[in-house]
C-alpha cells in the first residue's frame, strides 16, 4: 500500500469522524440553546414576578403610613373649616369689636397693602387672648377691605391662633387663603404675612385660584403638587378646602405639609434602578426618587409645564392617554422600556408609580440561562471529546483493520487473510462479522482456486490428448490406420537431410486390384486394403505409408541388403499366405498378391529420384507378372 494511499484512507477517516462530530455538536447546541430559550421565558417570568413584589413592598408601605398622615390633614381642614365658620358667624353677629380690632390691629405697609402688625407674631395678649406666631398680608385687590371683610380676617385669625399650635407636628404652616388676595397664617417658623412680596398675588397660585368658585363649582378640596418652599427652605405640599357660606367663597382653610422626610426616604431607601413618583389627581408631582437641580430651581408647584423631567412627563404622559388606569395595575408597556406598578390612595386620589428598567429585569433573568449555556457548552464539548475518543476506538480504528483485510483481498492475498489474527484481537460487533465474513469470502476463494485449478490441469490433459488424436489423424490414413502421404512426404525429406543414416525405400501395389474391385465389389477392395496393410505394419521392420490409391511405401533402414530383400520377400509372400480370394488375376492365380520395388535412397537423391528409383523396381516386378519382389542396392 502506496503512502499516497494511506493518505487519502486517512482524510476519508477524518471526514467520517469531523462529519459525525458536527452533526452531533450542532444537535446539541441546538438543544442547549432551546434549553436556555425556554429556562430565560420561564426564568424572566419569574424574576419579574420577584421584583413587582420587591417593589411593591419597597413604596407601598411608605406610602400607606404617610397617607395617615395626609388623611389628617385633610380631616384637619375639615375642623379648621368648620371652627371657622362658627366663629365668623358669632363675630359677625356683632362685628363692631371686630372691625375695630381690625384697624387697631392692621396696618398699610404700602400702598394698598395691609399685614398683622408684628407683634400679634412675636406675642400680644388681647383679653383672655394671646396672639403668636401670626402673620397676615392682604395684597393688592380690586376693592378695598369692607366690614364684612375685616370681621372674616379677624376671625380667620382667632381660630388660626386657637388651633394652629396644637397641629405643629403635623403640618408646616396652617392658613385660610381668601380670595381677594389674602393670607392669614400660623407659623412657627416664619412670619410668612410679613415676608411676603407686596406684589404677591394669592390667587396666581394654581392651587388658589383652582379653588374658587368659577373654577371648582363642585367645591372640592385640593392638593397642590410639590414645590419648593423658599422663605421655608423646605419641600412641600399645600391643601386648600373652600369653605363657603350662603353661596360666598369665604376662605380655603389650608395647610403646607413638609415632604423632605419622605422625599428622603423614597431617594434613600428605594431599589437600586428603581423609581418612585407620587403625583395628584390632577398630574402635579407629589414626590419623586429622582428630583433635579432643576426641579429645585423651580420654586413653585411642580407640573409637566415647568418641570420638563422625562420620567416624569412619561408617567403624566401614561396618567393622561389610560383612563382606566387602577390601582394594583402592573404594565409592561406603559413606558417604553419599563415596567411600570400603579398605586392609587382613594381617599387623597394620588397615583404612586415605581417605575423599574426591564433591562434590569432581563440582565437578572439572563443570569441563570447564561450559566445553564456555558455549562450546556462545556458539557457539550466534554461529550463531543469522549465521542472522538470513542469513534476513534469503536469506528476509525476498526474501519482501518475492515479496510486493511479488503485491501489484502483486493491483493488476493486470500491465504493472508484466512491467517491473519485481526479479527480475533481487537474487534467486537459488527466489524468483527465483517472481517470473519471477509475470512469466510478468502477460504471459499481458496477452495474455488484449488478446484478451478484441477479442472484447469484435467481440460489441459484432455487437450493434449485431443490434440495428439488430430495429430494422428492429419498424419494417418483413414482407411488403413497407415501413416498418410503427408507423413511420407516428411519422412522422406527428414531421411534425405540426414545422410549419415541410409535408407531403403520401398513401394508396395495390390496386383490386378482394380480387376478385383471389379469382380468383388469396392467394399471388398476396402477390406482387402486394410488386410493387406495390417499385415505390412506387424511384419515389416520399416514405418509403412499409404502411398496413393492401393500403393503402400515402406521407409526401413539400410543394414544388410540380404536382411531387407529376405524381410521384403517374406512380406509379399506373406501377403499370399494370406489367402485373400481373387479368381480374377491376369495370371490366373487364386489368391490375391502384391509386388514389392525397392531401392537404397542415394546420398544426393531428392524425393522424386528416390521414388522414381523404387518405381522403377516396382515397374519391373510387375512387368515380370507381379507377385515378386524387385530391389536395386546400387543406387
Ligand atoms: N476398393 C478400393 N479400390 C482402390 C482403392 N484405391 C485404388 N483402388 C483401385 O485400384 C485399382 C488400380 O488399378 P490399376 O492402376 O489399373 O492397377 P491394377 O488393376 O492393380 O493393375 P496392376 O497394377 O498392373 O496389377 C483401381 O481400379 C482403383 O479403383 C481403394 O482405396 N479401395
Amino acid at each position: 500500500m502506496d503512502r499516497r494511499n494511506q493518505d487519502r484512507r486517512l482524510r476519508a477517516r477524518e471526514k467520517l469522524t469531523t462529519a459525525l462530530l458536527v452533526h452531533i455538536s450542532l444537535w446539541a447546541l441546538s438543544i442547549v440553546i432551546l434549553a436556555s430559550i425556554v429556562t430565560f421565558l420561564t426564568t424572566y417570568q419569574s424574576t419579574r414576578e420577584q421584583y413587582i413584589q420587591l417593589l411593591k413592598q419597597g413604596i407601598a408601605p411608605k406610602l400607606e403610613k404617610k397617607r395617615w398622615q395626609f388623611d389628617q390633614v385633610q380631616s384637619q381642614a375639615d375642623i379648621l373649616g368648620e371652627q371657622f365658620l362658627e366663629r365668623y358667624q358669632q363675630l359677625m353677629a356683632n362685628p363692631e369689636a371686630s372691625i375695630a380690632a381690625f384697624d387697631k390691629w392692621y396696618e398699610e405697609t404700602s400702598p394698598g397693602v395691609l399685614r398683622l402688625k408684628a407683634e400679634f407674631n412675636r406675642g400680644r395678649a388681647v383679653d383672655f387672648d394671646l396672639f403668636e406666631d401670626i402673620s397676615t398680608f392682604a395684597g393688592l385687590r380690586k376693592h378695598p377691605i369692607d366690614d364684612e371683610l375685616k370681621v372674616r380676617i379677624i376671625a380667620a385669625q382667632y381660630t388660626l391662633n386657637e388651633l394652629g399650635p396644637a397641629w405643629q407636628h403635623q403640618v408646616a404652616n396652617s392658613h385660610f387663603s381668601f380670595p381677594e388676595n389674602i393670607i392669614v397664617m400660623y407659623s412657627q417658623k416664619e412670619p410668612w404675612g410679613l415676608l411676603a412680596d407686596k406684589d404677591l398675588v394669592i390667587t396666581d397660585f394654581s392651587v388658589v385660584k383652582s379653588t374658587l368658585q368659577e373654577f371648582n363649582p363642585d367645591r372640592e378640596s385640593l392638593w397642590t403638587g410639590l414645590y419648593y418652599d423658599i422663605s421655608a427652605d423646605f419641600w412641600a405640599i399645600t391643601y386648600q378646602k373652600p369653605v363657603d357660606l350662603n353661596g360666598k367663597h369665604l376662605v380655603n382653610a389650608s395647610f403646607d405639609v413638609g415632604l423632605s422626610n419622605l422625599l428622603q426616604e423614597l431617594i434613600e431607601k428605594k431599589q437600586p434602578n428603581s423609581e418612585h413618583l407620587v403625583l395628584n389627581n390632577n398630574g402635579g408631582l407629589i414626590a419623586a426618587s429622582n428630583m433635579s437641580m432643576s426641579a429645585l430651581n423651580t420654586h413653585q408647584v411642580l407640573t409637566p409645564d415647568n418641570y420638563q423631567e422625562p420620567l416624569y412627563e412619561a408617567i403624566f404622559r401614561l396618567l393622561q392617554e389610560q383612563p382606566d388606569l387602577k390601582d394594583g395595575m402592573v404594565l409592561d408597556e406603559g413606558i417604553e422600556e419599563h415596567l411600570v406598578i400603579v398605586n392609587k390612595t382613594e381617599s387623597l386620589n394620588w397615583w404612586y408609580f415605581t417605575v423599574y428598567p426591564r433591562s434590569e429585569i432581563q440582565k437578572q433573568a439572563i443570569i441563570f440561562p447564561l450559566k445553564l449555556t456555558l455549562a450546556g457548552i462545556a458539557l457539550v464539548g466534554l461529550i463531543l471529546l469522549m465521542v472522538y475518543w470513542r469513534i476513534r476506538a469503536e469506528v476509525s480504528k476498526p474501519l482501518r483493520m475492515v479496510a486493511k483485510v479488503a485491501s489484502m483481498m483486493g491483493s488476493k492475498n486470500y491465504e493472508d487473510v484466512v491467517s491473519s489474527d485481526i479479527a480475533d484481537s481487537k474487534t467486537h460487533g459488527e466489524v468483527r462479522r465483517a472481517i470473519e465474513a471477509f475470512k469466510t469470502m478468502a477460504q471459499r476463494f481458496i477452495g474455488a482456486q484449488h478446484e478451478l485449478e484441477a479442472k484447469v490441469e484435467q481440460r489441459t490433459a484432455e487437450l493434449a490428448q485431443a490434440n495428439r488424436r488430430l495429430e494422428e489423424l492429419a498424419h494417418s490414413d483413414g482407411l488403413t490406420g497407415l501413416l498418410n502421404r503427408r507423413s511420407f512426404d516428411r519422412d522422406l525429406d527428414e531421411v534425405i537431410r540426414t545422410p549419415e543414416e541410409r535408407y531403403v525405400l520401398a513401394i508396395a501395389d495390390i496386383d490386378d486390384f482394380k480387376l478385383y474391385n471389379d469382380n468383388y465389389g469396392h467394399e471388398a477392395g476396402d477390406n482387402a486394403l486394410k488386410a493387406v496393410a495390417a499385415f505390412l505394419i506387424n511384419k515389416s521392420s520399416g514405418k509403412c505409408y499409404r502411398y496413393g490409391g492401393e500403393e503402400l511405401a515402406i521407409l526401413l533402414k539400410l543394414g544388410q541388403l540380404e536382411d531387407i530383400e529376405s524381410e521384403l520377400e517374406s512380406i509379399v509372400h506373406g501377403i499370399n499366405d494370406l489367402q485373400i480370394k481373387h479368381d480374377y488375376g491376369k495370371k490366373g492365380g487364386d489368391f490375391l498378391s502384391i509386388s514389392i520395388g525397392a531401392a537404397v535412397i542415394a546420398a544426393n537423391d531428392s524425393p522424386q529420384q528416390a521414388i522414381k528409383r523404387a518405381d522403377q523396381q516396382l515397374y519391373k516386378a510387375k512387368a515380370a507378372g507381379g507377385n515378386l519382389v524387385y530391389f536395386s542396392s546400387s543406387p
